[in-house]
Formats: C-alpha cells, sequence, structure tokens
C-alpha cells in the first residue's frame, strides 16, 4: 500500500480502560474532519447496541478468511476463537476521503503495521509509570468498574492481558511516543501537542 505524508496513520495502542477510546475521541473532537476511525473487521458476534459498519464490520469466517486469502489485511490477529483484522480497503476508503485514519490496535497489530513499513505515528498509552503490575491492574479495574460496560468476568479477563500488552510493548522499539494517562487533562493535552507536530501539514 502506498504511504505518504498526508497518509500517515495514528496508531494508538494500550491495555483495556487505559483511555484510549477518550483520548481518541478527544482528537476527533478538536479536529474535525481530518481523522476517521479504522473500523476493523470481525467474526465475533455484534454486542448489544453495536452497529455493523460502525462498531466493526461483522462477517463470518468464511468471508474473514476470504479476506485474508486475498491479502485483504494490512494485520489480523486471532483472539480466542475469533478474529480481527484491519482491512486494505478500510484504510483505501479513509485515504480517498483525505483524512487520516485512526487504529486502535493491539501491540501485535501496531508490530505488524510497522513491519509493513505502513509509516505511522504509533502511540502507546499506559496508565501509570509505575512498573508495580498489582497497580496497574487496580487502575484498570477501577476504569472498567467505572465504565461499566462489561460484567466482572469480562473486566477481569481484560485485566489479566494488561501485562501481556504492556510486557510485549517492552519488547517493541518502534513506538513513536509513550503517553502516562494518569490525569485526563494533561494527557489529552499532551496528545494535542502531539498532533500539531506530527500532522503539522494535514492541519494547514
Ligand atoms: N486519566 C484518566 N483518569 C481516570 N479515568 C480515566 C482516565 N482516562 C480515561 N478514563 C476513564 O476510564 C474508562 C476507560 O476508558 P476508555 O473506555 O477510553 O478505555 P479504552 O482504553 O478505550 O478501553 P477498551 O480497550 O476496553 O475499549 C472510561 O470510563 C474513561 O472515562
Amino acid at each position: 500500500m502506498e504511504s505518504s505524508a498526508s497518509f500517515r496513520p495514528l496508531v494508538v495502542v494500550g491495555p483495556s480502560g487505559v483511555g484510549k477510546g477518550t483520548l481518541i475521541k478527544k482528537v476527533f473532537d478538536k479536529y474535525v474532519d481530518k481523522f476517521s476511525f479504522s473500523v476493523s473487521y470481525t467474526t465475533r458476534d455484534p454486542r448489544e447496541g453495536e452497529e455493523n459498519g460502525v462498531h466493526y464490520h461483522f462477517i463470518d469466517h468464511e468471508q474473514f478468511q476470504k479476506m485474508e486469502d486475498e491479502d485483504g489485511f494490512i494485520e489480523s490477529c486471532n483472539v480466542h476463537t475469533k478474529k480481527y483484522g484491519t482491512a486494505v480497503c478500510e484504510l483505501d476508503r479513509i485515504k480517498s476521503e483525505k483524512k487520516i485514519p485512526v487504529l486502535d490496535i493491539d501491540v501485535q497489530g501496531a508490530t505488524k503495521v510497522n513491519s509493513k513499513g505502513i509509516d505511522s505515528v504509533f502511540i502507546f498509552i499506559k496508565p501509570t509509570d509505575s512498573e508495580d503490575i498489582e497497580e496497574v491492574r487496580k487502575i484498570l479495574s477501577d476504569r472498567l468498574h467505572g465504565r461499566g460496560t462489561e460484567n466482572e468476568e469480562q473486566i477481569q479477563g481484560r485485566i489479566d492481558q494488561a501485562a501481556g500488552e504492556i510486557e510485549a510493548f517492552q519488547n517493541s522499539d518502534f513506538f513513536t511516543y509513550t503517553l502516562i494517562n494518569d490525569d485526563l487533562e494533561k494527557t489529552t493535552e499532551r496528545l494535542f501537542e502531539i498532533m500539531e507536530k506530527e500532522y503539522e501539514q494535514e492541519f494547514k
């Protein structure tokens, strides 16, 4: 896929509950019509309130396999028995709208985007600068309970995955920025500074 200065995706990575969705929304609200969310494809079932084409493109295993066989994904992965992927056609759609794609994916996905040579702004978001995993778990637990969109079992599953996500991050060296989201207002300000620096041309 062609990559150019006006098409550098913004790739936001971090454990569940760290604030990715919240921060991405701040970017959309401030830079109206500049960014567009890359809607992933998945074989999992839609949850209540999720809309096809908005939250995900919901497809079956056969369709997913066909897209994989045709090199239709920039990156794809398995989570338990379900598949998730960022489609080439989705990024092409955003490019044709002359907008900057925003990818909310995991470290493995970001690693694949990087290894494909797609010039991107990679941002990893951490909940605290502490290395104490118990502290990390407590913060994410409080935030996910506060958000209230998952049941207890799902929250525990997400928190268990967080340690793996942070560990995978420690072993990756391509992230352009690391943000510590311990204070939403300050993190938002820092994120806007990064956007102004990285997308100066696009905002003109
Ligand atoms: N700095 C912060 N301090 C306290 N609470 C925060 C902070 N940033 C975000 N939150 C809150 O934490 C909760 C989780 O945030 P959010 O939904 O953005 O996480 P996420 O990283 O997108 O998670 P997921 O990957 O599960 O979608 C939300 O209720 C949000 O309002």
